[in-house]
Protein backbone atom coordinates (compact mmCIF):
# COMPACT_ATOMS: atom_id res chain seq x y z
CA UNK A 1 0.00 0.00 0.00
CA UNK A 2 1.34 3.46 -0.94
CA UNK A 3 0.96 5.37 2.30
CA UNK A 4 1.35 8.58 0.96
CA UNK A 5 -1.39 8.44 -1.51
CA UNK A 6 -3.44 7.32 1.01
CA UNK A 7 -3.01 10.13 3.06
CA UNK A 8 -3.13 12.65 0.03
CA UNK A 9 -6.57 10.84 -0.37
CA UNK A 10 -7.47 11.30 3.15
CA UNK A 11 -6.56 14.74 2.94
CA UNK A 12 -8.31 15.57 -0.07
CA UNK A 13 -11.82 13.82 1.35
CA UNK A 14 -11.45 16.18 4.29
CA UNK A 15 -11.42 19.00 2.45
CA UNK A 16 -14.27 18.07 0.37
CA UNK A 17 -16.40 17.49 3.23
CA UNK A 18 -15.84 20.78 4.41
CA UNK A 19 -17.14 22.02 1.08
CA UNK A 20 -20.22 19.92 1.40
CA UNK A 21 -20.74 21.42 4.83
CA UNK A 22 -20.58 24.80 3.50
CA UNK A 23 -23.08 24.12 0.58
CA UNK A 24 -25.30 22.37 3.14
CA UNK A 25 -25.51 24.79 5.12
CA UNK A 26 -25.54 27.88 2.87
CA UNK A 27 -28.95 25.48 1.20
CA UNK A 28 -30.24 24.76 4.58
CA UNK A 29 -30.46 29.00 4.42
CA UNK A 30 -31.98 29.18 1.33
CA UNK A 31 -34.61 26.75 2.51
CA UNK A 32 -35.13 28.78 5.74
CA UNK A 33 -35.60 31.99 3.62
CA UNK A 34 -38.35 29.84 1.26
CA UNK A 35 -39.98 29.00 4.25
CA UNK A 36 -40.42 32.79 5.67
CA UNK A 37 -41.72 33.66 2.04
CA UNK A 38 -44.40 31.31 1.67
CA UNK A 39 -47.70 31.34 1.64
CA UNK A 40 -49.49 27.75 2.42
CA UNK A 41 -47.90 24.59 3.46
CA UNK A 42 -44.85 25.11 4.21
CA UNK A 43 -43.90 21.30 2.76
CA UNK A 44 -44.31 21.13 -0.76
CA UNK A 45 -44.78 17.52 -2.51
CA UNK A 46 -44.21 18.51 -6.19
CA UNK A 47 -40.88 20.52 -5.36
CA UNK A 48 -39.51 17.98 -3.31
CA UNK A 49 -40.15 15.15 -6.42
CA UNK A 50 -38.78 17.79 -9.14
CA UNK A 51 -35.36 18.26 -7.05
CA UNK A 52 -35.34 14.08 -6.67
CA UNK A 53 -36.10 13.64 -10.38
CA UNK A 54 -33.30 16.33 -11.13
CA UNK A 55 -30.90 15.04 -9.12
CA UNK A 56 -31.02 11.31 -10.58
CA UNK A 57 -31.13 12.34 -14.11
CA UNK A 58 -27.81 14.33 -13.29
CA UNK A 59 -25.87 12.07 -11.57
CA UNK A 60 -23.00 11.41 -12.85
CA UNK A 61 -21.91 8.44 -11.29
CA UNK A 62 -19.85 6.61 -9.17
CA UNK A 63 -22.56 6.38 -6.54
CA UNK A 64 -25.75 4.60 -7.90
CA UNK A 65 -29.11 6.15 -8.12
CA UNK A 66 -30.57 5.32 -5.14
CA UNK A 67 -27.60 6.27 -3.14
CA UNK A 68 -27.91 9.46 -4.57
CA UNK A 69 -31.59 9.77 -3.99
CA UNK A 70 -31.72 9.15 -0.57
CA UNK A 71 -28.52 10.99 0.21
CA UNK A 72 -30.69 13.87 -1.40
CA UNK A 73 -34.08 12.51 0.55
CA UNK A 74 -32.34 13.15 4.00
CA UNK A 75 -31.22 17.03 3.02
CA UNK A 76 -34.23 18.03 2.38
CA UNK A 77 -35.88 16.62 4.82
CA UNK A 78 -33.53 18.44 7.29
CA UNK A 79 -34.18 21.53 5.42
CA UNK A 80 -37.44 21.37 5.01
CA UNK A 81 -37.05 21.19 9.52
CA UNK A 82 -35.50 24.36 9.54
CA UNK A 83 -38.95 25.94 8.07
CA UNK A 84 -41.45 23.98 9.91
CA UNK A 85 -40.70 20.80 12.19
CA UNK A 86 -43.37 18.34 10.56
CA UNK A 87 -45.66 15.27 12.60
CA UNK A 88 -46.01 12.43 10.69
CA UNK A 89 -48.39 9.67 11.61
CA UNK A 90 -48.31 6.08 10.49
CA UNK A 91 -50.37 3.04 11.21
CA UNK A 92 -48.03 1.55 14.01
CA UNK A 93 -46.39 0.48 15.72
CA UNK A 94 -42.97 1.26 15.11
CA UNK A 95 -40.57 -1.26 12.84
CA UNK A 96 -44.23 -2.01 10.46
CA UNK A 97 -43.70 -1.31 6.39
CA UNK A 98 -45.99 1.59 7.18
CA UNK A 99 -43.03 3.48 8.88
CA UNK A 100 -41.03 2.26 6.28
CA UNK A 101 -43.03 3.55 3.85
CA UNK A 102 -43.40 7.22 5.86
CA UNK A 103 -39.47 7.35 6.58
CA UNK A 104 -39.31 6.48 2.39
CA UNK A 105 -41.27 9.44 1.78
CA UNK A 106 -40.52 12.32 4.05
CA UNK A 107 -36.57 11.42 4.78
CA UNK A 108 -35.84 11.11 9.08
CA UNK A 109 -36.57 14.53 10.20
CA UNK A 110 -39.91 14.68 11.30
CA UNK A 111 -41.29 13.62 14.47
CA UNK A 112 -42.91 10.08 13.63
CA UNK A 113 -46.37 8.83 15.40
CA UNK A 114 -47.40 5.67 15.78
CA UNK A 115 -51.14 5.20 15.74
CA UNK A 116 -52.92 2.11 15.95
CA UNK A 117 -55.58 2.42 13.30
CA UNK A 118 -55.93 3.86 10.06
CA UNK A 119 -59.40 5.61 11.36
CA UNK A 120 -56.79 7.15 13.84
CA UNK A 121 -54.71 8.42 11.33
CA UNK A 122 -57.24 10.16 9.53
CA UNK A 123 -58.92 11.38 12.72
CA UNK A 124 -55.62 13.15 13.65
CA UNK A 125 -54.85 14.48 10.50
CA UNK A 126 -58.52 15.91 10.50
CA UNK A 127 -58.39 17.14 14.05
CA UNK A 128 -54.81 19.47 13.07
CA UNK A 129 -52.71 17.42 15.42
CA UNK A 130 -51.22 15.93 12.90
CA UNK A 131 -49.67 17.25 9.76
CA UNK A 132 -49.20 14.24 7.42
CA UNK A 133 -50.68 10.54 7.50
CA UNK A 134 -49.09 7.80 5.79
CA UNK A 135 -51.79 5.44 5.37
CA UNK A 136 -51.76 1.76 2.76
CA UNK A 137 -54.01 1.94 -0.15
CA UNK A 138 -53.12 -1.57 -2.19
CA UNK A 139 -50.76 -4.23 -2.57
CA UNK A 140 -49.60 -5.80 -6.01
CA UNK A 141 -50.75 -9.39 -4.22
CA UNK A 142 -53.40 -8.72 -1.48
CA UNK A 143 -55.45 -6.16 -3.45
CA UNK A 144 -57.14 -3.27 -2.15
CA UNK A 145 -57.24 -2.08 1.56
CA UNK A 146 -60.89 -1.39 2.00
CA UNK A 147 -61.11 0.85 4.54
CA UNK A 148 -58.34 3.51 3.31
CA UNK A 149 -60.93 3.84 0.18
CA UNK A 150 -64.00 4.15 2.50
CA UNK A 151 -62.21 6.55 4.72
CA UNK A 152 -61.21 8.73 2.00
CA UNK A 153 -64.69 9.33 1.10
CA UNK A 154 -65.56 10.19 4.06
CA UNK A 155 -62.92 12.46 5.56
CA UNK A 156 -62.33 16.00 4.05
CA UNK A 157 -59.05 15.42 3.53
CA UNK A 158 -56.57 15.32 0.54
CA UNK A 159 -54.06 13.63 -0.75
CA UNK A 160 -50.63 15.06 -1.58
CA UNK A 161 -48.27 12.34 -2.03
CA UNK A 162 -48.08 8.04 -3.12
CA UNK A 163 -45.24 5.83 -2.09
CA UNK A 164 -44.70 2.62 -3.19
CA UNK A 165 -42.71 0.06 -1.11
CA UNK A 166 -41.39 -3.32 -2.39
CA UNK A 167 -42.11 -5.73 0.75
CA UNK A 168 -39.01 -7.78 1.45
CA UNK A 169 -40.15 -9.84 4.66
CA UNK A 170 -37.21 -11.71 6.42
CA UNK A 171 -37.23 -14.15 9.26
CA UNK A 172 -35.94 -12.87 12.17
CA UNK A 173 -34.83 -14.49 15.46
CA UNK A 174 -32.54 -14.48 18.31
CA UNK A 175 -31.68 -18.65 17.56
CA UNK A 176 -28.20 -19.16 16.24
CA UNK A 177 -29.70 -21.09 13.33
CA UNK A 178 -33.18 -22.51 11.58
CA UNK A 179 -32.84 -25.78 13.49
CA UNK A 180 -33.11 -24.28 16.59
CA UNK A 181 -36.31 -22.29 15.49
CA UNK A 182 -39.35 -24.31 17.16
CA UNK A 183 -42.05 -21.59 16.42
CA UNK A 184 -42.65 -18.47 13.86
CA UNK A 185 -44.80 -15.42 14.38
CA UNK A 186 -46.16 -12.78 12.22
CA UNK A 187 -49.11 -10.96 10.67
CA UNK A 188 -51.34 -13.41 9.12
CA UNK A 189 -50.80 -11.77 5.63
CA UNK A 190 -47.22 -12.44 5.99
CA UNK A 191 -47.28 -15.72 6.29
CA UNK A 192 -49.44 -15.93 3.24
CA UNK A 193 -47.10 -14.43 1.37
CA UNK A 194 -44.21 -16.53 2.45
CA UNK A 195 -45.81 -19.70 2.62
CA UNK A 196 -44.10 -21.72 0.34
CA UNK A 197 -40.75 -20.79 1.67
CA UNK A 198 -42.21 -21.75 5.02
CA UNK A 199 -43.67 -25.40 3.87
CA UNK A 200 -39.73 -25.88 2.26
CA UNK A 201 -37.46 -24.63 5.24
CA UNK A 202 -39.57 -25.06 8.28
CA UNK A 203 -42.93 -27.36 7.55
CA UNK A 204 -43.06 -28.97 10.91
CA UNK A 205 -43.64 -25.87 13.32
CA UNK A 206 -46.27 -23.94 14.27
CA UNK A 207 -47.10 -20.61 12.35
CA UNK A 208 -48.90 -18.03 15.16
CA UNK A 209 -50.53 -15.33 13.23
CA UNK A 210 -50.04 -11.99 15.90
CA UNK A 211 -51.44 -8.40 15.39
CA UNK A 212 -48.53 -6.98 13.21
CA UNK A 213 -45.18 -7.80 12.01
CA UNK A 214 -43.60 -5.40 14.32
CA UNK A 215 -45.88 -7.43 17.36
CA UNK A 216 -44.25 -10.72 16.11
CA UNK A 217 -40.28 -9.24 16.13
CA UNK A 218 -41.06 -8.42 19.66
CA UNK A 219 -42.69 -11.66 20.95
CA UNK A 220 -39.40 -13.11 19.24
CA UNK A 221 -36.90 -11.12 20.90
CA UNK A 222 -38.35 -12.32 24.14
CA UNK A 223 -38.08 -16.08 23.11
CA UNK A 224 -35.00 -17.62 21.70
CA UNK A 225 -37.04 -20.55 20.57
CA UNK A 226 -38.89 -18.04 18.15
CA UNK A 227 -38.99 -16.67 15.13
CA UNK A 228 -40.89 -13.74 13.41
CA UNK A 229 -40.96 -12.70 9.39
CA UNK A 230 -41.00 -9.37 9.14
CA UNK A 231 -39.29 -6.61 7.42
CA UNK A 232 -35.70 -5.48 7.92
CA UNK A 233 -36.59 -2.41 10.41
CA UNK A 234 -37.85 -4.70 12.82
CA UNK A 235 -34.82 -6.99 13.35
CA UNK A 236 -32.74 -3.78 14.02
CA UNK A 237 -35.49 -2.34 16.15
CA UNK A 238 -35.89 -5.77 18.18
CA UNK A 239 -32.50 -6.48 17.95
CA UNK A 240 -32.65 -9.78 16.01
CA UNK A 241 -30.21 -11.87 13.62
CA UNK A 242 -31.71 -12.23 10.41
CA UNK A 243 -31.75 -16.49 9.46
CA UNK A 244 -32.77 -16.40 6.04
CA UNK A 245 -33.77 -12.40 3.10
CA UNK A 246 -36.19 -11.82 1.57
CA UNK A 247 -38.38 -15.25 1.90
CA UNK A 248 -41.49 -13.69 0.27
CA UNK A 249 -42.85 -16.03 -2.32
CA UNK A 250 -43.79 -13.25 -4.72
CA UNK A 251 -40.38 -11.07 -5.72
CA UNK A 252 -42.32 -8.38 -6.64
CA UNK A 253 -44.74 -7.92 -4.10
CA UNK A 254 -45.46 -3.94 -3.47
CA UNK A 255 -47.27 -1.71 -1.22
CA UNK A 256 -48.88 1.35 -2.23
CA UNK A 257 -49.23 4.40 0.70
CA UNK A 258 -51.12 7.81 0.40
CA UNK A 259 -49.93 10.67 1.95
CA UNK A 260 -52.87 12.38 3.33
CA UNK A 261 -53.29 16.08 4.42
CA UNK A 262 -55.93 19.37 4.17
CA UNK A 263 -53.98 19.99 1.23
CA UNK A 264 -53.21 18.74 -2.38
CA UNK A 265 -50.17 19.15 -4.53
CA UNK A 266 -50.48 23.02 -5.01
CA UNK A 267 -49.03 22.77 -8.76
CA UNK A 268 -47.83 19.84 -10.95
CA UNK A 269 -44.38 18.31 -10.99
CA UNK A 270 -44.58 17.39 -14.29
CA UNK A 271 -45.38 13.41 -13.49
CA UNK A 272 -48.46 13.59 -11.39
CA UNK A 273 -51.61 11.51 -10.43
CA UNK A 274 -55.30 13.02 -9.93
CA UNK A 275 -57.66 10.55 -7.07
CA UNK A 276 -61.30 10.66 -7.16
CA UNK A 277 -63.87 8.77 -6.42
CA UNK A 278 -67.57 8.80 -8.18
CA UNK A 279 -70.69 7.24 -9.00
CA UNK A 280 -72.78 6.47 -11.96
CA UNK A 281 -76.37 6.62 -12.64
CA UNK A 282 -77.81 3.02 -12.62
CA UNK A 283 -78.62 2.65 -15.67
CA UNK A 284 -76.89 0.71 -19.17
CA UNK A 285 -74.03 2.29 -20.46
CA UNK A 286 -73.98 4.77 -17.67
CA UNK A 287 -69.64 3.50 -16.86
CA UNK A 288 -69.20 3.96 -19.96
CA UNK A 289 -70.56 7.56 -20.42
CA UNK A 290 -69.01 8.53 -17.51
CA UNK A 291 -65.39 7.43 -18.62
CA UNK A 292 -65.59 8.97 -22.22
CA UNK A 293 -64.42 12.06 -21.37
CA UNK A 294 -60.97 10.12 -20.39
CA UNK A 295 -60.91 9.24 -23.41
CA UNK A 296 -61.95 12.50 -25.68
CA UNK A 297 -59.48 14.88 -23.29
CA UNK A 298 -56.58 11.71 -23.60
CA UNK A 299 -55.85 11.21 -20.55
CA UNK A 300 -54.82 7.80 -19.19
CA UNK A 301 -56.17 6.29 -16.41
CA UNK A 302 -54.18 4.10 -13.71
CA UNK A 303 -56.66 2.42 -11.40
CA UNK A 304 -60.59 1.88 -11.85
CA UNK A 305 -61.80 0.52 -8.67
CA UNK A 306 -65.63 -0.23 -7.63
CA UNK A 307 -66.16 -0.39 -3.87
CA UNK A 308 -69.93 -1.05 -2.03
CA UNK A 309 -71.56 2.21 -1.44
CA UNK A 310 -72.55 1.81 2.42
CA UNK A 311 -75.73 3.85 1.12
CA UNK A 312 -78.18 0.59 -0.45
CA UNK A 313 -77.79 -2.29 -1.40
CA UNK A 314 -75.74 -3.17 -4.51
CA UNK A 315 -74.69 0.34 -5.00
CA UNK A 316 -71.11 1.31 -5.78
CA UNK A 317 -68.53 3.75 -5.40
CA UNK A 318 -66.22 3.92 -8.25
CA UNK A 319 -62.05 4.79 -7.45
CA UNK A 320 -60.39 6.43 -10.08
CA UNK A 321 -56.81 7.76 -10.88
CA UNK A 322 -55.99 9.52 -14.09
CA UNK A 323 -52.19 10.88 -14.91
CA UNK A 324 -51.86 14.23 -14.45
CA UNK A 325 -52.77 17.20 -12.23
CA UNK A 326 -55.76 18.69 -11.66
CA UNK A 327 -54.80 21.83 -13.26
CA UNK A 328 -53.12 20.51 -16.53
CA UNK A 329 -55.56 21.46 -19.45
CA UNK A 330 -56.72 17.97 -20.43
CA UNK A 331 -56.94 16.68 -16.80
CA UNK A 332 -59.17 20.16 -15.99
CA UNK A 333 -61.09 19.70 -18.94
CA UNK A 334 -62.25 15.77 -18.69
CA UNK A 335 -62.75 16.43 -14.97
CA UNK A 336 -65.49 18.97 -15.80
CA UNK A 337 -67.12 16.70 -18.37
CA UNK A 338 -67.11 13.55 -16.02
CA UNK A 339 -68.05 15.86 -12.70
CA UNK A 340 -71.57 16.62 -15.39
CA UNK A 341 -72.07 12.66 -15.43
CA UNK A 342 -71.38 11.32 -12.53
CA UNK A 343 -73.94 11.36 -10.03
CA UNK A 344 -71.89 12.27 -7.26
CA UNK A 345 -68.01 12.89 -7.94
CA UNK A 346 -65.49 13.72 -5.18
CA UNK A 347 -62.06 15.20 -5.81
CA UNK A 348 -59.54 13.49 -3.13
CA UNK A 349 -56.50 15.42 -4.77
CA UNK A 350 -53.63 15.64 -6.98
CA UNK A 351 -50.14 14.47 -6.43
CA UNK A 352 -46.01 13.45 -7.88
CA UNK A 353 -46.16 10.03 -8.83
CA UNK A 354 -43.74 8.46 -6.59
CA UNK A 355 -40.53 9.27 -7.37
CA UNK A 356 -39.00 6.12 -6.55
C1 LIG B 1 -37.21 24.91 0.19
C2 LIG B 1 -38.49 24.62 0.00
O1 LIG B 1 -39.30 24.00 1.01
C3 LIG B 1 -39.31 22.61 1.27
C4 LIG B 1 -37.95 22.07 1.16
C5 LIG B 1 -37.46 21.67 -0.08
C6 LIG B 1 -35.99 21.47 -0.30
O2 LIG B 1 -35.26 21.34 0.69
O3 LIG B 1 -35.56 21.47 -1.47
C7 LIG B 1 -38.37 21.49 -1.13
C8 LIG B 1 -39.71 21.66 -0.97
C9 LIG B 1 -40.32 21.99 0.32
O4 LIG B 1 -40.91 20.85 0.89
C10 LIG B 1 -39.20 24.93 -1.27
O5 LIG B 1 -40.44 24.94 -1.29
O6 LIG B 1 -38.51 25.22 -2.26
Amino acid sequence: MDESELLALRRRIDAIDEEILKLLSERGRCARRVGELKQGAIYRPEREAQVLRRIAALNPGPLPESAVRTIFREIMSACLALEQPLKVAYLGPAGTFSEAAARKHFGSAPQFVSLASIDEVFREVEAGNIDYGVVPIENSVEGMVGVTHDLLLLHPLQICGEVMLRIHQHLMSLAPSLAAVKRVYSHAQSLAQCHEWLSRHLPDVPYVPVASNAEAARLAAQDPDAAAIAGEAAAERYGLTVLAANIEDDPNNTTRFLVIAKHDAAGPSGRDKTSLVCSAPNKPGAMHRLLEPLAHYGVSMTKLQSRPAKSGLWEYVFYIDVEGHRLDEPVRQALAALEERATFLKLLGSYPAAAW
